[in-house]
């Protein structure tokens, strides 16, 4: 589903992405981990073009995103993406919220893009929201509304850039809830976490990135109990 060669990335002189090759299958859950500046979230944004990748290439379904003349907006329809920080519109209701970008870009009628923000509403939670303005909400409800408002594309890829690490302690799990729900509904995801507990029992496969570079790549179970690299056991011996 989604084919990434030899991609990398720089900013001025300092090269992010050192050269990653994978592949990602439709309904495998990718969880991102490494230490800090390891480049997660710029491979993250590589893949709906929020970054441009300096040499490589990107193929999604077929379509190679990181061709000169790419359709950006098209290409990134059929991808969602959640942030650490919300970004919901301050200035509109939670439903209109999440009927926005349905309404503009897919043209849906009012009434049909009404019903289906209910009904992922109902999905996250937070049926009972649909009227009320982000600054009312805590930031478990806020995170849950973004992700609502990006399951309204009808995306076959999310992407989550630590979607939790904005979270008191106490909103993380309902967050991590509703995303658990979506990997286990079979949506093809990739995760940038910090949450160890999560990319062990939710992701399919975990890459642990370092330097710029893809080093491991392997099923939790085996990642978590035997990492291979220096670099890993090092990681793993902090942050568990
Ligand atoms: N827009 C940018 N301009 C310049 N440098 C950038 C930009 N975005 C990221 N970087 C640099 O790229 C490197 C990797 O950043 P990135 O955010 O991808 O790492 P990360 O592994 O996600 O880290 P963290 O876990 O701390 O979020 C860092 O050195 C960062 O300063």
């Amino acid at each position: 589903m989604i084919n990434v060669t030899d991609l990398t990335k720089t900013f001025g002189k300092n090269q992010v992405l050192k050269g990653i090759t994978t592949t990602v299958e439709r309904g495998e859950v990718v969880a991102l981990i490494g230490p800090s500046g390891s480049g997660k979230s710029t491979f993250l944004r590589c893949l709906n073009l929020l970054e441009t990748p300096t040499s490589g290439s990107i193929v999604i379904d077929g379509t190679v995103i990181t061709d000169k003349g790419t359709d950006i907006t098209k290409a990134r329809q059929h991808i969602g993406m959640v942030f650490q920080h919300f970004h919901l519109f301050p200035h509109m209701t939670v439903i209109d919220n999440i009927t926005f970008a349905p309404r503009k870009v897919k043209r849906m009628p009012m009434e049909e893009a009404r019903s289906k923000a209910k009904e992922l509403l109902e999905r996250v939670g937070l049926a009972d929201k649909a009227d009320s303005y982000p600054s009312r909400l805590s930031g478990g409800q806020k995170q849950r509304v973004a992700i609502a408002r990006s399951l309204a594309m009808e995306p076959d890829i999310m992407l989550f850039d630590e979607p939790t690490s904005a979270l008191d302690p106490e909103m993380v799990k309902e967050v991590l809830a509703v995303i658990r729900g979506l990997a286990d509904s079979g949506m093809t995801m990739l995760i940038v976490t910090h949450e160890m507990r999560f990319a062990r029992d939710a992701a399919s496969t975990v890459y642990f990135l370092d330097g710029g570079r893809l080093v491991e790549r392997s099923e939790p179970a085996s990642f978590f109990a035997k990492p291979q690299s220096e670099r890993a056991i090092k990681f793993l011996e902090q942050v568990l």
